[in-house]
């Protein structure tokens, strides 16, 4: 039998307070003052695989939207990360992020030094909303339900621990406090409302699963790297490398 709505939407609410990337141990290092440069760099530099892929997962999914309605609705999401001629967007705004942390834009930018598990994830989200029903593709972005408490612990923390953090240099985030809010009341509102067989919640509620393992093997390939045991893939950055001119 399907839930009630409301069983629903906590059943989806349930997935993220025992799943989501928050609870990481990498997320704890960094905002609490632990991560070295080098491990702060590393994160920021592999972070962006993920901001520039994700207009293109959004274009994916209106590719495959015969709603004119639902796609002007989603197509904000797409401005909100490329900006306009006038308006830097988020992509934008992560790269003046690696440059206060010391890397070069344009390094950053290619993607060049970015661990293979990084690349695997991001892509993985991608193909898996180019793929799956329109419900699956919808839901697997909800886990921007708990973004904004993300965000709002990073602001405070890396304020708080590191010399690089100021509003210019944090303004992606302070950006993602406004945005997602957005985003993701329509995208909930979208789910509850489709999701009216058990067997469609069971899929939602394995889409936003899936999309919380995206988050969480790309921050296990970090950790990995370059905390523990520090086993740096071939061809990844290294410290040192890509540094600001
Ligand atoms: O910093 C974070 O922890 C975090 C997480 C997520 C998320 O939950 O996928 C997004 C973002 N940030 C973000 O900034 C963002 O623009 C975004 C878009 C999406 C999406 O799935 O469409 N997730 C996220």
């Amino acid at each position: 039998m399907a839930h009630s709505r409301d069983e629903f939407e906590k059943r989806l609410r349930r997935i993220g307070e025992e799943r989501y990337h928050d609870k990481h141990p990498f997320h704890h290092m960094l905002h609490s003052g632990q991560c070295t440069p080098d491990q702060v760099q590393a994160w920021v530099l592999n972070r962006f695989v993920y901001q520039a892929h994700i207009p293109m997962k959004d274009a994916a999914l209106m590719s495959r939207c015969d709603d004119p309605v639902l796609r002007r609705i989603w197509r904000s999401r797409i401005e909100d990360h490329d900006g306009s001629e006038e308006a830097p967007g988020g992509i934008e705004r992560w790269l003046r992020l690696a440059t206060a942390v010391g890397l070069d834009r344009d390094y950053v930018a290619s993607m060049q030094g970015a661990l293979p598990a990084s690349r695997f994830a991001v892509e993985a989200y991608v193909r898996f909303v180019r793929d799956r029903t329109l419900l699956e593709a919808i839901a697997s972005s909800l886990t921007e339900l708990f973004a904004p408490k993300i965000h709002s612990e990073r602001i405070e923390g890396l304020l708080q621990h590191y010399d690089f953090a100021d509003e210019n240099s944090l303004s992606y985030f302070r950006n993602r406090l406004v945005e997602a809010p957005k985003d993701v009341a329509f995208g909930l509102q979208y789910v509850l409302d489709h999701a009216d067989t058990r067997e469609k919640q069971d899929a939602a509620a394995a889409a936003l699963t899936f999309k919380t393992d995206v988050l969480w093997a790309q921050l296990d390939a970090l950790h990995s790297a370059y905390v523990e045991p520090g086993r740096i893939p071939p061809g990844a950055w290294r410290p040192g490398e890509g540094m600001a001119k």
